[in-house]
């Protein structure tokens, strides 16, 4: 039985073949603004993107997923919480069944409709394979969804999604920034955690956006279908 978000295999059993689900830095977690430190001693994120680097989309069953090409540092992060120079290895959304739920991290208990993370790894380690099993190995830029206005950047990725017409399948896709879909302030929540889904390696520094973007009721609603037809995961 593969894991999933159904009853007999959702994140309440992941522990059973992933024991690190009990572990002291498991994501997400519930961010309670009161009671964040401020930190001096952190820069502003400085994030680079290269369209050219964007490779393909495809669905794997949990999550639709934007692919980029890593092997040079065209799109990467740097500054923030982290040391070094990360690159962009993919960005995905997570999203529910309704508007009000859908979000992994939560503000002091509030959902978001959906999240979006921008994956990246250290490259003092050879590959993201390498990286994802080290405590500084990969670094997630969280953006959180709100419905309200319609977002131009989402929609090219939303049509790109409807021609993707089964599960695991992949369609190319090109010259897209990924940059277009931050908000315009980047001030941040910053904490070492883990991957949300298995294996759940505790191997992220989470920078979670304080200012949501937006996306419209239509556009939630056509992620949802697409995910739907495509047994790609949601949030109940
Ligand atoms: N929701 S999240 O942002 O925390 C997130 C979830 C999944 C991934 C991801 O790309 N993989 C998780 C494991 N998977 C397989 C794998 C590959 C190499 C080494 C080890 C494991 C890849 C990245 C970020
Ligand atoms: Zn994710």
């Amino acid at each position: 039985m593969s894991w999933g978000y159904a009853e007999d295999n959702g994140p309440a059993k992941w522990v059973a073949n992933f024991p690190i689900a009990d572990g002291p830095r498991q994501s997400p977690i519930d961010i309670v603004p009161g009671e964040a430190s401020y930190d001096a001693g952190l820069k502003p994120l400085s994030i680079k993107y290269d369209p050219s680097t964007c490779l393909d989309i495809l669905n794997n069953g949990h999550s639709f997923q934007v692919t980029f090409v890593d092997d040079n540092d065209s799109s990467t992060l740097t500054d923030g919480p982290i040391s070094g120079t990360y690159r962009l290895k993919q960005f995905h959304f997570h999203w529910g069944a309704a508007d009000d739920r859908g979000s992994e991290h939560t503000v002091a208990g509030t959902k978001y409709a959906a999240e979006l993370h921008l994956v990246h790894w250290n490259t003092a380690y050879p590959s993201f394979g390498e990286a994802a099993s080290k405590p500084d190995g990969l670094a997630v830029v969280g953006v959180f969804l709100q419905v309200g206005a319609e977002n131009a950047s989402l929609q090219r990725l939303l049509d790109a999604f409807d021609s993707i017409k089964t599960k695991g399948s992949q369609t190319s896709f090109a010259n897209f920034d990924p940059s277009t879909m931050l908000p315009g302030c980047l001030d941040y929540w910053t904490y070492d955690g883990s991957l949300t889904t298995p294996p759940l390696l505790e191997s992220v520094t989470w920078i979670v956006c304080k200012e949501p973007v937006s996306v419209s009721p239509e556009q939630v609603g056509l992620q949802r279908e697409c995910s739907d037809r495509l047994c790609a995961h949601r949030l109940e």
